[in-house]
């Protein structure tokens, strides 16, 4: 059994009727989110839309939620989360909500509690950055940005 975490989730009022996250199989590393939209959003090509999802969290400060796009509304539709993976923060108490963009070339309706995207949660380290003068040499260097190859 890997390590457990408890997390406090809160359905933010008129959304009774909205599944909360829910895992689609045993072991899938997101929980799929559904749309709280009042009414069908219509995305058209190129167009983004913030689409809530009904509501809010609570988790140990060590973690963070990511939001990613599901991989069939990418493949067969062209919408994705535009910001991806859209960070969810250890302290936020505000709605979660899922920037959607399509990239597609026909418009996409989001209709209310249509699964739009998924949160993965993950341990984020306590970071302490310390400034120096030098950092340690390596052999890559300032080598970067596909300096290893020709494409
Ligand atoms: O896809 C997302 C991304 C962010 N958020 C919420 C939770 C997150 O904790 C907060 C801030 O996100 P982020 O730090 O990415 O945005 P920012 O533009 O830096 O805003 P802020 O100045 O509020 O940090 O917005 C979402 O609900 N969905
Ligand atoms: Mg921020």
């Amino acid at each position: 059994m890997s390590e457990q975490f408890q997390v406090q989730i809160k359905r933010l009022p008129g959304n009774e009727d909205v599944p909360l996250p829910v895992k689609m199989s045993e072991l899938a590393s997101g929980f799929d989110l559904y749309a709280a939209v009042a009414e069908p959003v219509i995305l058209a090509p190129g167009q983004r839309a913030l689409i809530p999802t009904g509501f809010a969290l609570a988790m140990p400060g060590e973690l963070e939620a990511q939001i990613r796009p599901r991989s069939g509304l990418a493949f067969k539709h062209g919408i994705t989360s535009l910001n991806s993976p859209g960070t969810i923060d250890a302290d936020y108490r505000g709605e979660v909500k899922v920037l959607l963009i399509n990239h597609g070339s026909e418009s996409f309706t989001i209709e209310r509690k249509e699964r739009i995207a998924q949160m993965v949660f993950q341990r984020v380290p306590q970071i302490i950055l310390q400034e120096v003068e030098e950092l340690d040499a390596t052999v890559r260097g300032a080598g970067g940005f596909g300096h290893t190859g020709t494409k």
